[in-house]
C-alpha cells in the first residue's frame, strides 16, 4: 500500500512536496504554470533571486516541480511548475489536491504574448474549471508575459482578447466572477515587480490597516507617494490610497536598489551610516551616476534628484518605507522624521501581531500607526 508521500510522487519520478510537513504547512503558495518557455522560472529567477533578466537566456527547461520557500516579511513559497505537466491531464502524474492547492495563495498562470496562446489559453481554462469545483477562493493571476517589444496598442488588444476568451468559456460552463485577474509583464521593466506586488497585498492579512497608516503619513507629511517595500525583491506590500503611479514606483524601486547595493558594499543599514559619516562635514551631495544626489536626514537617507526628494527609511530587516517628498519639504525633516518614526513603530508592531503566534514577539494589540500632526 502506497504511503502518502509515494502517492504524491509523479510515476515518472518528481516528488511534490508532502503539505503535512511542517516546513511546507501554514505559508501561502504561490503556484507559477503555463507552457512550456512561457517565461516562469525567469519570472522567478528574476524576482527571488535577483538574476539579470539576460542571463536568463541561459536557464534550463524546468525537469521538476521548483520549490522556493522565501523568508521575508512573511514566509511564503513559490512552486514552479514544469511547463509539460499538466496536472490534470496526465495519467503519469497522480498527485493529491490538497498537497498542491491545500495552502494556496493564488495561482500565476504564465502566457507568452511573443506565442500563439491559444493552447495556453485552454489549458488554463480547463485548470480553472478544475479548482473552481474545490477552492472556488483562489486567486487566479494571469500574466500575459514577454510584452517588452509589444506596442502598447497591441499589447492591449491581447490583454483584451485572453481576457474575453476565459470570461467566455467560464461564463459557458456557468461560472461568473471567477477570481481572474490579467497582469501584463515582462522581466525586462518594472511591470513584472508591480504585478507580483499586486499578487502578494492580497495575501496580506489586515492590508486596509497599512494603507490607512501610509495614507495619514503621507497627508501630515505633505509626500507625494508612500510605499513599504520589501527590499529584496523590490515587492512592494503596501501604497498609500492615492492613485497608482508607475513612474513613482519605479523611481523609488532604483532608490531600493542604490541603497541594497550600498549595505552589500558597507555592510548593514547601520554601517551605510558610518560610512557617511565618514564622509566630510555637512550631509553629502555625491552626484550619482543619474545626476541625484544623496544627503542623509537623521535617521534615513535622503536622495535628491532634480524634481523631488525621496526619503528611505529602514523597518526592520526586510522591509523599508520609501516616500517621494514634496519640493521644499527639507526645511520640516525634524517634524518629519518625528512622524516617519510613529509609523514605524506601528508598522513593526502591525508584523509583530500578524506574524503566526509562535512566531510573535510581543502582542501589544492594536498598532499604533498614527501621526503626529506638524
Ligand atoms: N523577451 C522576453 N523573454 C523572456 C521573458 N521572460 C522569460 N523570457 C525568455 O523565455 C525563455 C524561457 O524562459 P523560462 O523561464 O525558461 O520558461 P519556463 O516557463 O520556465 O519554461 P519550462 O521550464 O520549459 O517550463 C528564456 O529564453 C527567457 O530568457 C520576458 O519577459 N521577455
Amino acid at each position: 500500500m502506497e504511503n502518502r508521500q509515494q502517492q504524491l510522487q509523479k510515476k515518472d519520478g518528481a516528488k511534490v512536496p508532502d503539505p503535512t510537513t511542517t516546513q511546507t504547512k501554514g505559508k501561502p503558495r504561490l503556484l507559477l504554470m503555463g507552457q512550456r518557455r512561457s517565461g516562469k522560472s525567469s519570472i522567478s529567477s528574476v524576482v527571488f533571486h535577483k538574476l539579470p533578466p539576460s542571463e536568463t537566456l541561459f536557464l534550463e527547461s524546468t525537469a521538476r516541480i521548483q520549490k522556493d520557500s522565501l523568508n521575508s516579511f512573511m514566509e511564503f513559497q513559490v512552486w514552479d511548475f514544469p511547463g509539460q505537466i499538466d496536472i490534470f491531464d496526465n495519467p503519469n502524474f497522480t498527485f493529491d489536491m490538497d498537497a498542491i492547492f491545500g495552502e494556496i495563495g493564488a495561482l500565476i498562470w504564465v502566457i507568452d504574448a511573443q506565442d500563439d496562446y491559444l493552447e495556453a489559453v485552454a489549458r488554463l481554462n480547463a485548470t480553472i474549471l478544475h479548482l473552481q469545483r474545490g477552492y472556488p477562493h483562489i486567486n487566479i493571476e494571469v500574466f500575459i508575459h514577454k510584452v517588452d517589444g509589444l506596442s502598447d496598442d497591441y499589447k492591449l488588444d491581447i490583454q483584451r482578447d485572453v481576457t474575453i476568451r476565459i470570461q467566455d468559456e467560464l461564463s459557458d460552463q456557468g461560472i461568473e466572477n471567477a477570481p481572474v485577474n490579467f497582469h501584463l509583464t515582462s522581466i525586462y521593466n518594472h511591470s513584472i515587480f508591480e504585478a507580483f506586488s499586486k499578487v502578494i497585498q492580497k495575501l496580506i492579512p489586515r492590508l486596509g490597516q497599512l494603507e490607512a497608516m501610509l495614507t495619514n503619513l503621507c497627508r501630515t507629511c505633505r509626500f507625494e507617494k508612500a510605499y513599504l517595500f520589501d527590499v529584496n525583491t523590490k515587492i512592494y506590500i503596501a501604497t498609500d490610497s492615492t492613485p497608482e503611479d508607475m513612474a513613482s514606483y519605479e523611481i523609488c524601486s532604483d532608490y531600493v536598489d542604490v541603497i541594497i547595493d550600498f549595505t552589500e558594499v558597507y555592510g548593514s543599514w547601520q554601517r551605510t551610516q558610518k560610512w557617511r559619516d565618514r564622509l566630510e562635514g555637512e550631509p553629502w551631495n555625491q552626484p550619482l551616476e543619474d545626476q541625484a544626489a544623496c544627503e542623509w536626514a537623521e535617521s534615513g537617507m535622503v536622495l535628491t534628484d532634480a524634481q523631488r526628494p525621496i526619503m528611505l527609511r529602514e523597518v526592520d530587516r526586510f522591509l523599508a518605507l520609501v516616500a517621494i517628498m514634496k519640493e521644499g519639504s527639507y526645511d520640516k525633516m525634524p517634524q518629519i522624521n518625528m512622524n516617519v518614526d510613529v509609523v514605524v513603530k506601528g508598522l513593526t508592531e502591525f508584523f509583530e501581531i500578524t506574524k503566526p503566534k509562535e512566531t510573535r514577539v510581543t502582542d501589544k494589540g492594536v498598532p499604533s500607526g498614527g501621526v503626529i500632526q506638524t
